[in-house]
Formats: structure tokens, C-alpha cells, sequence
């Protein structure tokens, strides 16, 4: 679902400043219903700042955020997951010495009505909703073509395998806005290939509009629907990745940077 101009999340004059550092200076971007919207940037640009306030983790000093219309600029991480906002860290942020099963179970706590404890306990209804979710949870395991790891523990995982395994938790949420940062972080140009594939099909498939925070600026072009270029905390250009590849402010931006020189 959307607002009335098809924007499923607004971005409108946030700030937030952390000591004399102003790590955004006003931003505003909308990301629509259905799309790929990366955010590109030099180092300390402000991107993860960004995906910090969209998901709750940051309060901006200034400035608003919506989702589908409502403004959600101050309600704390948990009640924005349940209104479908799902994120993955540019360091992983999982549970090492869980399963793999167990640590996408974990993403899907805010769907659990009878709570984490009652579902293990097999009480009654709770039975019956650990049966649907442990459905949903290995649907997302098949998905994401790990059900041979299912049952490791995370911590023994090579470090690609552990970024699909984030964005397995991910997904566990059921989310309708997947912020992705930096999901192809020290990943070979094999499991890159495979982490754009299963984003590409998130969004197309499964209808889950992304906010892309990467440097790969090969992926970032081939993918993305709209890009938004932050430097020094403003936003510098926001458009196709066409028109932001042609953008001279962004040629500035990244002078010397070999990042865009791939493209
Ligand atoms: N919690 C914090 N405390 C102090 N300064 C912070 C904090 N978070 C971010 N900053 C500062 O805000 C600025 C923007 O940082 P941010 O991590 O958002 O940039 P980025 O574009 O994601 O960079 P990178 O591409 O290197 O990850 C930087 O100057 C950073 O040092």
C-alpha cells in the first residue's frame, strides 16, 4: 500500500547531527511503491545514517518520515517492524551461535501473537501458529537455496552464506520495506551474482519495495529503478540511474573515486 502519489515512504527535510557532525543536513527523498531506490554516496555520506532513522534506530532532530502516509518519525524500531519495515546490517547483526532456522524464526517474532516462549511450548493455539510460521520460515529457507545449513549455527558459516542468512531474517518479517545496507559487502563476484538475483526477486516476486544502500556501482546501476546521491549529508541528485550517471554533481562528488568509474 501507498500514500495517494504512490510513495510508499517519505523522507521529507530530515536532519540529525550527532556532536558538531551533521550526518544529514535535510534530506528528502521518496521511495515509491514497488520500486529499487539505492542511496549512493561517498564514504560518510550519511547513508547508513539515513537507513538508521528510517528504521527507527536513530530519532532525526528534525524533519519527518511516513510510511504509506503515516508518520512513523518517532515510533521505535519494534512497532515500525510491524508495520513492515525490515533491515539488514552492513556488519551482520545475527545470533552466531543459533541455527540458522532459529535465527530466522527470531526475524519473525513481531508476527507471533502467542509470543516467542508460549510457540515453543506447544501450548494449545500457539501449536498451530509454530507449525505456520516454521512454514513460512522454511519457504524463505528453500527460497534463499539454504536448507543444507539449516540446522548450523551461524557463526560457522562463511561470510557470504552469513549475509544470506541476514537476509533470510530479513524476510522472516514479511516486510513490505526491505532496507538492504550494503548487501554485497565483501562478497566474490559469485555470490554477488546470487545476492542480486534473490533481490531482484524479492522485489519483482514477492512485491517488496528496497532501499539499496552500495557501493557496487555496476549493481546499483543494473538494478536499481531510482538512485539518490548523498554527500556530506544532502542530498545531491536523486533520478534513473541514467540521468544520476550523467549528473555532473555527482561526477564531483565522486572525482578520484574509482567506484564510479566501473560503471
Ligand atoms: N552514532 C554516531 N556517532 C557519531 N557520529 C556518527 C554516528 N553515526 C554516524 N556518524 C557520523 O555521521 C557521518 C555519516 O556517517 P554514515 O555512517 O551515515 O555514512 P555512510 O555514508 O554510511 O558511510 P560509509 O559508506 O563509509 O558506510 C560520518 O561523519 C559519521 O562519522
Amino acid at each position: 500500500m501507498a500514500d495517494g502519489a504512490g510513495r510508499l515512504l517519505g523522507v521529507e527535510d530530515v536532519g540529525i547531527r550527532f556532536g558538531g557532525v551533521v550526518a544529514l543536513g535535510g534530506v528528502s527523498l521518496d521511495v515509491r511503491a514497488g520500486e529499487i531506490h539505492a542511496v549512493i554516496g561517498p564514504n560518510g555520506a550519511g547513508k547508513t545514517t539515513l537507513i538508521n532513522c528510517i528504521s527507527g534506530r536513530y530519532v532525526p532532530t528534525s524533519g519527518r518520515i511516513t510510511l504509506a502516509g503515516e508518520d512513523i518519525t518517532r515510533l521505535p524500531p519494534p512497532r515500525r517492524a510491524e508495520l513492515g519495515i525490515a533491515r539488514t546490517f552492513q556488519n551482520i547483526a545475527l545470533f552466531k551461535h543459533m541455527t540458522v532456522l532459529d535465527n530466522l524464526m527470531l526475524g519473525r517474532h513481531v508476527r507471533m501473537r502467542s509470543g516467542l516462549l508460549a510457540c515453543g511450548l506447544f501450548w494449545g493455539p500457539a501449536l498451530r501458529e509454530e507449525i505456520e510460521h516454521r512454514r513460512a520460515v522454511e519457504e524463505i529457507i528453500d527460497f534463499l537455496e539454504i536448507a543444507h545449513i539449516r540446522k548450523k549455527p551461524v557463526g560457522m558459516l562463511p561470510y557470504g552464506l552469513q549475509k544470506r542468512v541476514e537476509l533470510g531474517r530479513a524476510l522472516a518479517l514479511e516486510p513490505r520495506l526491505l532496507l538492504l545496507d550494503e548487501p554485497m559487502a565483501g562478497m566474490n563476484t559469485e555470490e554477488k551474482e546470487d545476492m542480486v538475483r534473490f533481490i531482484l526477486e524479492i522485489n519483482q516476486e514477492r512485491g517488496v519495495t528496497c532501499v539499496l544502500v552500495e557501493h557496487d556501482m555496476g549493481v546499483v546501476m543494473d538494478i536499481s529503478d531510482r538512485v539518490s546521491v548523498l554527500d556530506f549529508g544532502r542530498l545531491i541528485a536523486s533520478g534513473s540511474p541514467e540521468e544520476v550517471r550523467r549528473n555532473p554533481d555527482v561526477i564531483r562528488a565522486y572525482l578520484g573515486d574509482e567506484s564510479l568509474a566501473v560503471v
